[in-house]
């Protein structure tokens, strides 16, 4: 169970961004999207969340299509999405942002037992952020931004977490504490999609990757497979001269 992209084609004009593309994210398992800058990876974020209609394929949740839906009611299905710009609200605090998530999923979910306020509170505690709960969003450092903004998905109790692009701006420890989060929230039984340049990250937390370029799924396998995939490296490098590549991406990755 979680989520199934089969077929997917996104036209832009004349430019295919993406072409007939299959991915997958189980629950229980972070899964990663790669590829280098423009290989279309928000595009299927986007047809994902119901953003991009797809020119063709299908999008399910669970095994049900919920291609038609509108991106409401798939974030009512249980998927939520963080982006590559932070999208808080700045003017409130830390806790009201989280709050405010909380409340929403409560309206949506009447049977909710927990008050958006322990809601908050309790992911304040578990990401940490209790020291900060009372600071502007807008004053906070990226780094710390990326952590609130995965505290306010997890309030809408997503079974299906898209994530992209989440270490831009953070540091070299707060990317290794996000890795950590990642895996137990992935462990309480949620299917993480985690889009991201940061190889390390990719590598430490996914245990399954897919790689996209120019709009193609190039390779899928574990961290392992695709460290050492002759495609992979290529489209990385640019090179088909896999030794030389092989070097390169060892350092890189
Ligand atoms: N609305 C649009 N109209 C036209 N072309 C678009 C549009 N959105 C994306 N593209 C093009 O589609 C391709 C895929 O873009 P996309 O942003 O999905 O790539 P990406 O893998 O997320 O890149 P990055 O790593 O730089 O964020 C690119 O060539 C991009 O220029």
């Amino acid at each position: 169970m979680g989520l199934e992209v089969e077929g997917v084609t996104v036209r832009f004009g004349g430019h295919t961004a993406l072409n007939n593309v299959d991915i997958w994210a189980h629950e229980g398992k972070v899964t990663g999207l790669i590829g280098p800058n423009g290989a279309g990876k928000t595009t299927i974020f986007n047809v994902i969340t119901g953003l991009q209609p797809p020119s063709s394929g299908h999008v399910r949740m669970d095994g049900r299509d919920v291609g038609k839906l509108a991106p409401y009611r798939r974030a009512r299905l249980g998927m939520a999405r963080t982006f590559q710009r932070l999208e808080l609200f700045g003017s409130l605090s830390v806790r009201e942002n989280i709050q405010v998530a909380a409340a929403q999923y409560r309206r949506l979910h009447r049977g909710t037992k927990e008050t958006p306020q322990d809601t908050a509170a309790r992911l304040l505690h578990r990401l940490d952020l209790t020291s900060i709960a009372h600071v502007r969003a807008d004053q906070l450092p990226t780094g710390q931004g990326r952590v609130v903004e995965l505290a306010r998905a997890l309030a809408c109790r997503p079974k299906i977490l898209l994530l992209d692009e989440p270490a831009s701006g953070q540091d070299d420890e707060e990317t290794r504490g996000f890795g950590q989060l990642l895996r137990e929230i992935a462990a309480d039984g949620v299917a993480v999609l985690l889009v991201e340049h940061d190889m390390d990250l990719v590598m430490n937390t996914c245990d399954e990757l897919h790689v996209l370029d120019f709009g193609k799924k190039i390779a899928n396998g574990t961290c392992d497979e695709i460290r050492n995939n002759a495609a992979v490296q290529a489209a990385y490098l640019g090179t088909a001269d896999a030794a030389e590549a092989d070097e390169v991406l060892q350092e890189t990755v």
